[in-house]
C-alpha cells in the first residue's frame, strides 16, 4: 500500500532523529524579480486564516489556489521570494514545507527538494525566523505542513506556540497516527492554528467521516494511490470521492496530489472541489533551476497560468 495512504491512515512512526544543523544560511541578496502584481506595502488588513479564506472565496464562487513548496530549497532567501511571487501571483493559501530527512509519503522532487534544502542547513529555527519577517508582507495565510517528528522532537505545545508567533494560520501533519491527533488538535486550537487532516481513496468510509469532523480550515483530499509527485491526468474517483465527503460536510475540501496542468485544475472545479493543491510541479520549478531568479520567473509564470485556468 502506497505511503501517502498509509500516512493518511495513520502508520507507525519512526523515532525522531536529530538532524539539523545549526549553520544559518547564507542570505545571498536576490535580485527582486517582477512579480505578477505590484507588491503592496506591508498589508495593514490582517491575514485572515484558512476557513475564512475558504468563506470569502465561496462567496465570489471562486476555487482556492493552494501552492506547496519546500522551505529553504534551494535557499530560504529564494523562499522569501517565492512567497511573495506566489502570493502576488494570486495564491490564496500557501502550504509551506519544512525539509524532513525521512519524508515518507513524498515522491521524488519532494525528497530532493528536502535533501538539497537540508544540506542548505536550513532548519526549523531559520524557518521560522524566515517567516518572522516575510508573513507581514503576504496577503494569502501559511500552511505549515511537517512530518510528526520534527513537531514530537519539540513538544507540542511549544511547537505550536512558536508557529503561531510567527504568524502561521494552518497547520498539515501527513503522518500523525490517528490516536495522537486528538492532543495535536487541543494544541493546535488552544494557538488558534487550524489543523488540516487529510482523506484518500481508500480511507474507509467510518474513518473518513470522522477525519471531516476533526479537520479545521479545509479537508484535505489525496487525490490518488502513492506518494507526492506530477501526474498526466486527476483520477476519475476524485468526483465521487468529493461527492461522498460533500454528503458529510459543508467544510471545504482541497484536492492535491498529482494537480500541474491547467487542465486538471479546471476539471477539480468542475467538479466541486474547493481548492487544488499544487507542491512537486512548483517544487520542480525552483529547486531545478538555473538559478533562483530562473525558478522564481518559471514560478511566476506557471503560478498566473494555473490560476488564470480557475478563473
Ligand atoms: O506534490 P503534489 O503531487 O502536487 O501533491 C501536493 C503535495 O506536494 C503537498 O500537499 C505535500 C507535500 N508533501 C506531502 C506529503 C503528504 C501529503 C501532501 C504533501
Amino acid at each position: 500500500m502506497a505511503i501517502a495512504l498509509k500516512s493518511a491512515s495513520f502508520f507507525q512512526l519512526k523515532k525522531p532523529e536529530i538532524n539539523f544543523q545549526v549553520r544559518v544560511p547564507s542570505r545571498k541578496p536576490i535580485i527582486s524579480v517582477r512579480r505578477c502584481a505590484p507588491m503592496a506595502a506591508i498589508s495593514t488588513a490582517p491575514t485572515v486564516g484558512l476557513s475564512e479564506t475558504f468563506t470569502r472565496l465561496k462567496k465570489d464562487g471562486k476555487v482556492a489556489f493552494i501552492p506547496y513548496i519546500t522551505a529553504g530549497d534551494p535557499d530560504l532567501s529564494t523562499t522569501v521570494e517565492a512567497l511573495k511571487v506566489l502570493d502576488s501571483c494570486g495564491s490564496d493559501i500557501i502550504e509551506l514545507g519544512v525539509p524532513y530527512s525521512d519524508p515518507l509519503a513524498d515522491g521524488p522532487v519532494i525528497q530532493a527538494a528536502a535533501t538539497r534544502s537540508l544540506a542548505k542547513g536550513t532548519n526549523f529555527d531559520s524557518i521560522i525566523s524566515m517567516l518572522k519577517d516575510v508573513v507581514p508582507q503576504l496577503s494569502s495565510p501559511i500552511a505549515l505542513f511537517t512530518y510528526y517528528n520534527p513537531i514530537l522532537k519539540r513538544g507540542t505545545e511549544r511547537f505550536m506556540s512558536t508557529v503561531r508567533d510567527a504568524g502561521v494560520h494552518g497547520l498539515v501533519v501527513p503522518d500523525v497516527p490517528w490516536e495522537e491527533t486528538v492532543t495535536l488538535r487541543t494544541e493546535a486550537k488552544k494557538n488558534g492554528i487550524e489543523l488540516v487532516l487529510l482523506t484518500t481513496p481508500t480511507t474507509p468510509t467510518n474513518r473518513m467521516k470522522a477525519i471531516v469532523e476533526a479537520s479545521e480550515g479545509f479537508v484535505y483530499l489525496v487525490s490518488s494511490v502513492g506518494v507526492t509527485g506530477a501526474r498526466a491526468s486527476v483520477s476519475d474517483k476524485v468526483q465521487s470521492l468529493l461527492k461522498e465527503i460533500k454528503e458529510e460536510t459543508t467544510k471545504p475540501i482541497a484536492v492535491g496530489f498529482g494537480i500541474s496542468k491547467a487542465e486538471h485544475v479546471k476539471q477539480l472545479a468542475g467538479w466541486g472541489a474547493d481548492g487544488v493543491i499544487v507542491g512537486s510541479a512548483m517544487v520542480k520549478l525552483l529547486g531545478e533551476a538555473k538559478s533562483p531568479e530562473d525558478g522564481l520567473k518559471e514560478l511566476e509564470n506557471f503560478t498566473k497560468s494555473l490560476k488564470s485556468a480557475l478563473d
